[in-house]
């Protein structure tokens, strides 16, 4: 049996959860979550007239009907790898000696896997992200990574987490667009805002490096342009996150799955995007988005230029010098 998006039912995680008394990790098991259709409403942009058909559709593009399997009954036990990075809302580690129980899926079809796991004042932002995740099921494996569920359970009194103390956010006042980015934020979302006692994670595929800071060949520009596409024929806009940090390699260590081509383009890509906490779903067309997508992209691949070039500037003095011939270095 094939290892699917939602062939998992719970998760246990050891090395994750301490008990304060003690000091000892504990294991803690978390539940799978359906996110309700409804967590993230449709932003609608009225027509002002027919001359902006081209740009803007009459109703919110549908979401395209999930092609998985009835929900898996699968047990996943792992314990908490190393740390790859964190952000605002979450901290992200690999997963390490995962495990399925035996009436499980074949082992050989499950990926390398990372755990996002949300700050303990963000969890309406992982709640949102994984409403993305559900929306674009048909570009997971292709333009983003393959989402395994969204997991959470409630920690006990007695219970604390050293992934959030020991990553901590520099400013832990920030304002949350998961409740402000929305007219009619979901009710769900306001219980959770008031939480700081839950554990709540997505298990995702693990990809590869970020896009580093230099200069990149046409082939990798045009590559990352089209993961925008393909989001964009979804009519979901990731524009206000349009970030090198959020563009990641493909995965290529073992084990893992191939890439799928777009169902849009038919492109397979070497590259996924990542983070849809800011996401929204709105009716534009597709050529609507290319045109803000196109600036977006252009400034990323700038940026990554300009940030290598002072780079190398810090790390070599001297080279700041030879501007100015009458250097020592
Ligand atoms: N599926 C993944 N595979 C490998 N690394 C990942 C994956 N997802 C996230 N990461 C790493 O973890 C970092 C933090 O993830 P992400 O940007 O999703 O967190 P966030 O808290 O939503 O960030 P932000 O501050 O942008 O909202 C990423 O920059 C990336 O390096």
């Amino acid at each position: 049996m094939t290892f699917h998006q939602n062939s998992i039912k719970s998760v246990t995680l050891d090395a994750l959860v301490q008990d304060s008394a003690t000091n000892d990790f504990v294991p803690v098991a978390l539940h799978r979550l359906t996110v309700p259709l409804d967590l993230v409403p449709a932003r609608y942009h009225p027509r002002p007239d027919p001359q902006f058909d081209r740009l803007i559709l009459e109703s919110i593009p549908e979401r395209p009907p999930s092609l998985l399997p009835p929900l898996g009954e699968a047990h996943l036990h792992a314990r908490l790898g190393k740390f790859i990075g964190d952000g605002h809302s979450s901290v992200v580690f690999e997963l390490d000696d995962v495990q399925l129980d035996s009436s499980s899926p074949d082992p050989q079809s499950v990926p390398r896997l990372v755990v996002k796991i949300a700050r303990s004042n963000r969890l309406a932002a992982l709640a949102r992200e994984a409403w993305f995740y559900d929306e674009m099921e048909c570009l997971q494996g292709s333009s983003i990574a393959r989402c395994y569920g969204w997991f959470e359970v409630d920690l006990s009194s007695g219970q604390s987490v050293p992934a959030w103390s020991e990553h901590p956010v520099e400013d832990p006042d920030e304002r949350d667009f998961a409740l402000e980015s929305d007219k009619n934020v979901h009710p769900d979302q306001l219980k959770r805002a008031a939480r700081r006692d839950v554990l709540s994670i997505l298990v995702l595929e693990r990809l590869g490096e970020r896009l580093q800071p230099g200069s990149h060949p046409d082939d990798v520009q045009s590559d990352v342009m089209s993961l925008y596409e393909d989001v964009s024929h979804l009519g979901i806009s990731i524009a206000q996150d349009v970030r090198r940090q959020n563009i990641l390699e493909a995965p290529r260590d073992e084990p893992c799955l191939p890439s799928l081509p777009s169902p849009f383009t038919g492109r397979t890509h070497s590259w996924r995007v990542i983070d849809f906490e800011l996401s929204v779903k709105i009716n534009y067309t597709p050529l609507q988005f290319q045109m803000s997508y196109d600036s977006h992209v252009v400034h990323m691949f700038q940026d990554a230029e300009e940030e290598a070039r002072l780079d190398y500037l810090l790390a070599s003095p001297c080279a700041v010098e030879d501007d100015y011939s009458d250097s020592e270095c």
